[in-house]
Formats: C-alpha cells, sequence, structure tokens
C-alpha cells in the first residue's frame, strides 16, 4: 500500500484541519497517509510521497513546530530524487512578499532536491477563505489522483 507522509506546519490550527481533509480524502482511495506535527527524515525516508501542508508566520517565518524538519532536509539532504510531494501553503496577502513564504520556500528545497511535483502548490488565503478546508478539497482530489497514477 503507498504511504504518504503529511507534515503539517501550524501556528492555529488551520493547516492541520487541512491535513485531516487530505489524509481523509487519501484513505478513501486506500492510500495510507500519516499526519504529523513533528515530521522528521526517517518517517519522510519511510514514505513513498510527502504532501505538505503549511501555514506562515513572523514575517515569511515557517511555524516552530515544522522548522526542524525543513532545516533536517537543507543540511541531510534525505533521498528524494523523483519523490512524488505537493505543498499547501496557509498565509495571508496582507502581509505583503511574505505572503505563503514558508510554503513556498518547502516547494523551492523540494525542487532543488530533486523531488517530484505532482501539480504547483496552492496557496490559500486567509482574506479569501475563513475556512481553508473550503479551498484545498478540488486541489487534495486532483493531486490524490497524480499520486495514483505516477505511482507503479
Ligand atoms: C503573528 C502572525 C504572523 C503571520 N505572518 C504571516 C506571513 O508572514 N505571511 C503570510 O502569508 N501569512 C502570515 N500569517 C497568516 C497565517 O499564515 C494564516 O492566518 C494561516 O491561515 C494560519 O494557519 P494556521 O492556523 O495553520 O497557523 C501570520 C499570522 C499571524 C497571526
Amino acid at each position: 500500500m503507498s504511504k504518504v507522509l503529511i507534515a503539517v506546519g501550524t501556528v492555529y490550527g488551520g493547516a492541520s484541519e487541512v491535513a485531516e481533509q487530505a489524509s481523509a480524502l487519501l484513505q478513501a482511495q486506500g492510500i495510507e497517509a500519516l499526519v504529523t506535527e513533528t515530521p522528521d527524515i526517517p518517517a519522510l525516508n519511510d514514505s513513498e510521497a510527502l504532501l505538505v501542508i503549511t501555514s506562515t508566520t513572523g514575517s515569511g517565518d515557517l511555524p516552530d513546530n515544522i522548522a526542524p524538519f525543513f532545516a533536517a532536509i537543507s543540511s541531510e539532504y534525505p533521498p528524494l530524487t523523483g519523490k512524488p510531494f505537493g505543498v499547501i501553503a496557509l498565509g495571508d496577502s496582507s502581509y505583503g512578499e511574505s505572503f505563503c513564504q514558508a510554503g513556498r520556500r518547502f516547494e523551492a528545497l523540494l525542487d532543488d532536491l530533486g523531488a517530484k511535483s505532482l501539480q504547483s502548490r496552492l496557496e490559500i488565503d486567509a482574506i479569501e477563505f475563513f475556512q481553508p478546508t473550503d479551498a484545498s478539497e478540488a486541489w487534495l482530489k486532483a493531486w490524490r489522483d497524480a499520486l495514483v497514477a505516477f505511482l507503479p
């Protein structure tokens, strides 16, 4: 069975709600999903695909809970070549240039390390969507379909 690591970065829980939605949509298709707010390299290595769902805090900063995962990927270079991934970035466009910066940084890092983007990141603007899961369902279904098509 395929296994997706859903790595969550959150301060107020919005990204966690999207992660639970993602997990349910994947499991409905028989795809195993592990949702974690403390992702690490062993869990990444144990997965066949990575879905990062993270908000941005401070001024374009990663939430504290996911910052160590980003740092570990940046310094340890785990084997990511060809590994399918996706990124959902939660943010608020009133922050200007730092809008969704955490998700953007993750996507750039994973691209740089040769992972396989199944579709470009979704950005969810808190100004537009009070409930982030209203913005993510269609993207998640498309990502799931792309994953099913991609995996052997
Ligand atoms: C103190 C603070 C700083 C924030 N900084 C940013 C930012 O730099 N860029 C951005 O796009 N959103 C920023 N946001 C907005 C959050 O990313 C957005 O509200 C998001 O939906 C929160 O998701 P969460 O509930 O998973 O933490 C900030 C919010 C707060 C409260």
